[in-house]
């Protein structure tokens, strides 16, 4: 590193100390925490941001600034990879330490070792870097997003591009199309999505759609957050052809507070602004605060607030059953794989496995998923709170374009090419995207002819309970495949499978969380009051072990 560089960087973050006493990690979806406390941090890994786009030979590398389904008065901030991905697993251990150096001489020291260990051409020469910056509409966004340009104008070459206001997975896909040489601003994300989901449309056969009822109207609980005013625009671009109304907007009531994805799937219960009275039946969905995760549902009955859930587990089956109808329309060996993760209701994986599905289990968290996701030439994700997508490698998207163009295929192969197409235009190939999730619902929804309710009945979820357990160690419990068995501390696991045992269709499995100071305790059986037991007797030894 050069002076010039040094003395800049120096300079810079001597105007953002580190909180005192606070330890930040980046976990399973980067830092989050009480907005107030965030400001060195986010600018610290403006920097970061900056030498990862060094790095990769100036590749644009994408920040956002959001605490998804937190609170409105947290904040966060996450990196996206030259792919649109998480930010690789390699680089989360420099994260953590520079977001933990005490002072601007320690902070400089280990961006020099960094840079010189990853060969990063910091010398300012010819260095190029771009980094894109997104948020959502938490207030503590705009001065964080500032704080962030802070950070990677620090780094001699390094530019940001500030793209306001939009959605985790907007930002993801503009960096993804931007590396790729596609057109990537918001309007060409949003032409994208209401393209492929009008040809999904206009792909419905005329036979089965003279017999369809008309599935009526969709109503979105937006969390109070970013996803109410884009999904607005999908709205106004899409109503000939789906029916929707926006609620939660966000243009009154609290971000996340009775409201959004998370609250509505962990409590089940419907959020704040829809009633048991007028919106009984109704086919309702969910989006989080940042609109990268969705679940659907109903409301059951007069004067409470109690619903079916459609939980991610279920809008993975429905896209599965879809894909695989054309797949057998094209009468081809495509390998689909389909990832799930322990939380995954038993119920869903054998309705998939009995699909003639391969399922493979990874650990919690999106970067796990999708990567796997990744290996097959269909590729599908879900976590059961709703966040996942559909992936298709580029090999399997050539093959379906010469069938599209060649008329010898047949009209009807050239169709179901054509819609598996629309499918990777529509569903976001950089991170799960409640936008596009939603579209592929409601294009499916509407090519099958069915109504919430007969979607809700591919299978019955088995009865779970989750629990979170306070111990004084969560890293004392260590697990092993795809977090589905403990291997430490020794006796935990032949403790849980004695209990387990007793239950019929019994399953149990813990976990220390990635986000949260708990260990999860998750519990299946042939009934609620069996899942509930096994999960208290479950967390009781969890007590005992780790006190
Ligand atoms: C059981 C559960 O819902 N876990 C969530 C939660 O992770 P934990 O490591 O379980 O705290 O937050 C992750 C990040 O948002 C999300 O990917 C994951 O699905
Ligand atoms: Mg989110």
């Amino acid at each position: 590193m050069n002076e010039e560089q040094r003395s800049i960087l120096l300079q810079s973050s001597s105007r953002f100390p580190p909180p005192k006493g606070t330890k930040l990690s980046y976990g399973t979806a980067g830092f989050r925490a009480d907005a107030s406390i965030l400001q060195s941090t986010v600018f610290r890994i403006g920097i970061l941001a900056a030498l990862r786009s060094l790095k990769t030979g100036g590749a644009v590398i994408g920040l956002m600034i959001t605490a998804s389904h937190n609170k409105v008065s947290d904040n966060g901030i996450k990196v996206a990879d030259p792919s649109g991905g998480m930010l690789t697993q390699d680089w989360e251990p420099f994260a953590d330490s520079i977001a933990n150096a005490p002072d601007p001489e320690s902070l400089v020291k280990l961006i020099t070792d960094f840079a010189k260990k990853e060969n990063i051409p910091l010398d300012g020469a010819k260095a190029a870097a771009t980094v894109l910056l997104g948020r959502d509409t938490r207030p503590s966004g705009e001065s964080l997003l500032e704080a962030a340009n802070k950070g990677i104008c620090c780094v001699v070459g390094a530019v940001a591009i500030d793209m306001g206001i939009v959605t985790t997975p907007e930002l993801h896909w503009m960096v993804r199309a931007r590396n790729k040489g596609l057109k990537a601003t918001e309007l060409h994300y949003f032409d994208q999505l209401s393209t492929s989901f009008r040809c999904l449309i206009d792909l419905i056969p005329e036979k089965s759609r003279d017999n369809h009822h008309p599935i009526g109207k969709l109503v979105v609980d937006c969390s109070n957050g970013v996803g109410g005013e884009k999904l607005q625009v999908l709205k106004e671009k899409l109503n000939a052809f789906l029916h929707l109304e926006i609620r939660n907007s966000g243009n009154s009531g609290i971000l996340n507070e009775g409201v959004g994805a998370d609250y509505v799937q962990k409590e089940k219960v419907a959020p704040q602004g829809f009633f048991g009275h007028s919106d009984v039946g109704i086919r309702c969905a969910s989006l989080d605060g940042d609109a990268d995760r969705f679940v659907y549902f109903t409301l059951t009955s007069n004067g409470d607030n109690k619903i079916n859930l459609v939980d991610g587990d279920k809008i993975l089956s429905l896209f599965a059953l879809f894909i695989k109808q054309q797949l057998s329309i094209l009468n081809e060996d495509v390998g689909v794989g389909v990832v799930q993760t322990a939380y995954a209701n038993g119920a869903s994986t054998k309705y998939l496995n009995d699909l003639g599905l391969k399922v493979v289990f990874t650990p919690t968290g999106v970067k796990y998923l999708h990567g796997k996701a990744e290996e097959y030439d269909i590729g599908i994700y879900f976590e059961a709170n709703g966040h996942g997508t559909v992936l298709f490698s580029d090999h399997l998207l050539s093959w379906l374009d010469g069938i599209k163009n060649e008329p010898c295929s047949g009209l009807e192969k050239q169709n179901a090419a054509k819609r598996l197409l629309a499918v990777a235009n529509l569903m976001n190939q950089a991170v799960g995207d409640a936008l596009s999730g939603l579209l592929l619902v409601e294009a499916i929804l509407q090519h099958m002819g069915w109504s919430v309710d007969k979607w809700n009945e591919l299978y019955h979820d088995l009865p779970s309970r989750q629990l979170k357990v306070k111990v004084a160690d969560r890293s004392a419990v260590v697990t092993t495949n795809a977090e589905t068995s403990v291997e430490k501390p020794p006796g935990l696991q032949e403790a849980i499978t004695a209990l387990t045992a007793k239950y019929p269709q019994g399953r149990c499995f813990v976990r220390p969380s990635g986000t949260e100071d708990v260990v999860r305790v998750y519990a299946e059986a042939k009934t609620q009051e069996e899942a509930d037991e096994l999960a208290d007797s479950v967390a009781k030894i969890v007590q005992q072990f780790l006190g």
